[in-house]
């Protein structure tokens, strides 16, 4: 008998057969049907399945019939849409739906305009490639800054005493003072800054132009370059085409030493053209600073300046806006920055916004529109000096008499920024609000140049002829290499930067026993000197003397002096600490090799710090500029004894105080 179950499968098998045959069939038909554009018999276009292939648009309304067809539940929908967003082709989309024969879906869609099929072709995304050190650079910098005009260190302009030669637009005295001085040619930064600010807009250069405010300037070039020359001839030059004495030029350094070295080149180059300069550093007291500044003689014209250039410091400065009642900047048409990176930075910015406020309020020639006109406000008139004359326009009767004289104009204040470091942060140099500055960079433009030639870069430019070189060492042994350079190396008439003022002091007192204890150093003694912050100033002023006489050989510093300091016998820079950014290895070693001569720096590398000065160095875009130099022990041996007692000595001198 057979088994039921048996039977049944067997019938099931049957039935399952003859369907797969009418479903044969039936596709088959539709095939036909799909050729020649006509239903099987029997059949309705109800079926979504059996709709024309040029009725079957888009991806998107395959979605809705699969949904209208009863056959894409919820489920089934979404997972459709998620991969039509990786997979948007339809044959694709009808092949996941399972139940159906891919066959019949296809067919239908074997029409399908082109267009569609391009759909897929979209590219597919890339990384872009990373910006250049240019682009990065260029970020957020003003106009000025990217069309900087690049000057050739190089390029140097001969100073004749015929008229027909005057390219450089100084006058001939001042021509004639420049060969007495011993200068036959300008150097690089002053071929192109001085007729710049000398070169007369139209026919006459006029000390103040209200028509045409002078462009302000920023100036970046490497140490002993001759910037002072560059900005003190054009003020000079310009100057001395006045009547009255005003307080027309400003130049702010940031300490002492500096105002003095700048005072001597401005009446070096200024003698016998009549200008009056003065300084305010805070070295002397304060009334005895007001008589030289001011007098009340004069008040009512407003002729109450007694200097026409005053060089300062700032904090200095602020003292006598605030506290000198007669002293003015409303007739500046210099203001000069020297070291204006430094000026700039946080410690010293305080000057600059009380400064600017002065100076950048807009003035009237003659008196405000709202003013009863009373003869002459000269106080209100900074243009004495200028092509204007005085007019009977003053008079009362023509109080309601309007002209453009009227007009606020803006200041006749140049603002002159200088520096071998001069800043690239563009928030720093916005704050000094500069009308339409110039940049200048005098900077080698080597062929082939690359990215950190560009003059955004941060890379700063080095003197032509200074030697580099890093000694990395023991820190316990520094001492005794600066005391073997010294002797073997002869690395005299040498500035060395330590990290502080107290260090200085330790150092000196330890190559002083050095000195006492040495067998080797025979009758050849070196005198050695500190000088820092710790000293009084009319220590530190005697000291430096000295060193310029040459009676000091090696002069141990603080950063005090690194930047600005121009005394033409310093042969040798030492870095006894590694300077902790770039701009202070810049200034330290531009002691030396000044106006194209010759120098070395030198720089004693602690090996825990050998890594941090690679990079700096490195990210300068320098560090192929440095020698690596060994000392070995053999060649310190003659004085290891004698620096082993000195040493003891030292602790006992520390230790009695
Ligand atoms: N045209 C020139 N001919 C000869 N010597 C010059 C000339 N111009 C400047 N000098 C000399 O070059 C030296 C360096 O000049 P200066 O002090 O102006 O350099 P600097 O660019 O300001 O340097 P730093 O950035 O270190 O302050 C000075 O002794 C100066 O007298």
């Amino acid at each position: 008998m057979a088994d039921p179950q048996q039977a049944c499968l067997k019938a099931k098998t049957k039935a399952k057969k003859r369907y797969l045959k009418a479903k044969k069939e039936r596709r088959k038909q539709r095939k036909n049907t799909a050729r020649d554009g006509t239903l099987p018999e029997g059949e309705t276009s109800d079926n979504p399945e059996d709709v024309p292939p040029e009725k079957t648009p888009t991806v998107i309304n395959l979605t809705q019939q699969a949904e209208q067809s009863g056959f894409g539940t919820e489920g089934t929908i979404k997972k459709t849409k998620k991969r039509k967003l990786h997979r948007s082709i339809p044959g694709d989309f009808l092949e996941d739906q399972q139940s159906k024969p891919v066959e019949e879906v296809k067919s239908s869609l074997v029409d399908e305009p082109k267009s569609h099929r391009a759909l897929p072709q979209f590219p597919l995304p890339t990384r872009p490639d990373a910006p250049s050190k240019i682009e990065l650079a260029l970020q957020g910098l003003n106009r000025a800054q990217i069309e900087a005009e690049l000057v050739d260190p190089n390029s140097t302009l001969p100073i004749h005493l015929d008229a027909d030669h005057n390219q450089s637009f100084l006058g001939l005295k001042t021509r004639k003072r420049l060969i007495e001085l011993g200068v036959n040619e300008l150097f690089a930064v002053q071929t192109a800054i001085i007729p710049f600010l000398l070169r007369p807009v139209h026919k006459y250069t006029s000390l103040y132009d209200p028509y045409h405010p002078p462009r302000d300037m920023c100036v970046e070039a490497p140490t002993g370059s001759g910037k002072t020359l560059a900005y003190a001839l054009p003020i000079i030059e310009l100057l001395s085409t006045r009547v009255v004495t005003r307080l027309r030029a400003l130049i702010v350094l940031p300490t002492r030493d500096l105002v003095t070295q700048v005072r001597e080149v401005l009446e070096m180059t200024g003698r016998g053209r009549g200008l009056k300069i003065g300084t305010v550093t805070g070295q002397h007291s304060f009334p005895h600073e007001q008589a030289q500044l001011v007098t009340d003689e004069e008040w009512r014209t407003g002729r109450t300046s007694k200097v026409d250039i005053l060089v300062c410091t700032p904090g200095r400065l602020i003292d006598h806006i605030d506290g000198t009642p007669l002293f003015t900047l409303r007739d500046l048409r210099f203001l000069v920055i020297d070291e204006a990176d430094k000026l700039l930075d946080k410690s010293f910015q305080d000057w600059l916004t009380k400064v600017l406020a002065v100076i950048q309020r807009p003035y009237h020639l003659y008196l405000p529109p709202t003013t009863p006109r009373r003869g002459f406000h000269l106080l209100e008139n900074p243009s004495a000096d200028s092509g204007v004359t005085a007019s009977p326009i003053s008079h009362e009767s023509y109080s309601e008499f309007r002209t453009d004289y009227d007009e606020p104009k803006h200041s006749p204040c140049q603002k002159l920024l200088f520096s071998a470091t001069l800043t690239s942060d563009p928030g720093k140099i916005a704050s000094l609000g500069l009308r339409d500055p110039k940049y200048f960079i005098v900077r080698e433009t080597a062929t082939g140049a690359t990215d950190s030639h560009h003059p955004v870069s941060k890379n700063f430019s080095m003197p032509a002829n200074l030697t580099e070189r890093m000694i990395v060492c023991d820190p316990s042994r520094k001492p005794l290499i600066l005391f073997y350079l010294v002797h073997v190396r002869q690395v005299d008439n040498a500035l060395v930067f330590t990290k502080s003022a107290e260090s200085t002091a330790r150092l000196v007192k330890l190559l002083e026993l050095l000195e006492e204890n040495s067998l080797m150093t025979g009758p050849e003694k070196f005198t050695i000197r500190s000088y820092s912050s710790d000293l009084p100033p009319s220590e530190r002023k005697s000291i430096l003397e000295q060193f310029r006489e040459k009676k000091i050989d090696v002069l141990v510093c603080s950063d005090l002096i690194s930047r600005g300091l121009d005394i033409s016998h310093v042969a040798h820079v030492v870095s006894y600490d590694v300077p902790i950014d770039i701009r202070k290895y810049v200034h330290r070693v531009g002691r030396t090799a000044r106006a194209g001569r010759h120098g070395e720096a030198w720089t004693l590398v602690e090996e825990q710090e050998a890594r941090y000065f690679k990079t700096m160095m490195k990210d300068a875009g320098h560090f192929h500029h440095v020698k690596k130099l060994r000392i070995s022990d053999k060649e310190l041996f003659p004085f290891t004894a004698a620096y082993d007692i000195s040493l003891l000595r030292l602790k006992e001198f520390y230790w009695s105080q």
